[in-house]
């Protein structure tokens, strides 16, 4: 589903984000990625979003090699990855359902199609009721959920998540965890960048942590650090 093989980037000032990671990522799993500040977190995210190209290696996406494939963001990866960001990232002047349905219209997707599944979407979160409220009348919690649903209303097999619980309180980043546990379970595939290491620690999924650009753990019903939990 995702692989990296012999992967490293080094960015133009010369820093090396990453250095010869090799990882597979199978469909259905729920994944998540570790590490300090600068460890080179985001890096692996651009990577597999194609906003960045590896200076060496080979990624794969299901199995097409995107390292080939010249242009930036391609429908390839909007069609296969759906994405949320610690900052949510809505169009202001936007409702909720017209957010979501936007996602659906860059796509080409028909009318009759975007009418269906947007409010499925937004049931599926619990947001019904907000739909024709702007970003601005939300909670926290709630311009997340209406991110994930853009992420996953074209109904992509990988989601990926860059922090999505770091500007929410614990109780509105639980709220998160389990929509996005419940969309794991649906079968989407999640790999989620995080500094929560409670979440991380109770969720008991699979642990890849990464340090100066390097994987140096990675455990099935993993936690956040070792270091810490055995002192
Ligand atoms: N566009 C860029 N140009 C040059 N260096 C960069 C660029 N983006 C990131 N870096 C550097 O690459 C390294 C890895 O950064 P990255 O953002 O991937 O870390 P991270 O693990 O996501 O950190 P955080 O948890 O703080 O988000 C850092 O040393 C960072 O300064």
């Amino acid at each position: 589903m995702i692989k990296f093989v012999n992967v490293s980037k080094e960015y133009k000032n010369g820093v090396k984000a990453l250095v010869n990671i090799n990882l597979t990522i199978s469909k259905g799993e729920f994944v998540f990625l570790v590490g300090p500040s600068g460890a080179g977190k985001s890096t692996l995210i651009k990577l597999i979003l194609k906003e960045e190209d590896p200076t060496e290696g080979r990624i794969y996406l299901n199995d097409m090699d995107i390292t080939k494939v010249k242009n930036r963001r391609i429908p390839y990866i909007r069609r296969n990855v759906g994405v949320v960001f610690q900052d949510f990232r809505l169009l202001p002047n936007k409702t909720v359902y017209e957010n979501v349905a936007f996602a659906m219209e860059i796509i080409g997707a028909h009318p009759k199609d975007i009418r269906r599944n947007v409010p499925m979407v937004l049931s599926m979160v619990d947001l019904s009721q907000k739909a024709h409220c702007y970003p601005h009348e939300l909670s926290g919690g709630e311009h997340q959920r209406v991110a994930i649903s853009r992420a996953i209303v074209n109904s992509p097999p990988i989601l990926i998540a860059d922090e999505p619980t770091g500007n929410l309180d614990p109780d509105t980043a639980w709220e998160i965890m389990k929509v996005l546990r419940d969309i794991n379970r649906r079968g989407t595939t999640i790999l989620m960048a995080t500094h929560a290491k409670d979440i991380v620690d109770v969720m008991k999924k699979r642990v890849i942590a990464i340090e100066g650009g390097r994987i140096i753990r990675d455990e099935e019903k993993g936690v956040y650090e070792h270091e810490l939990s055995n002192s």
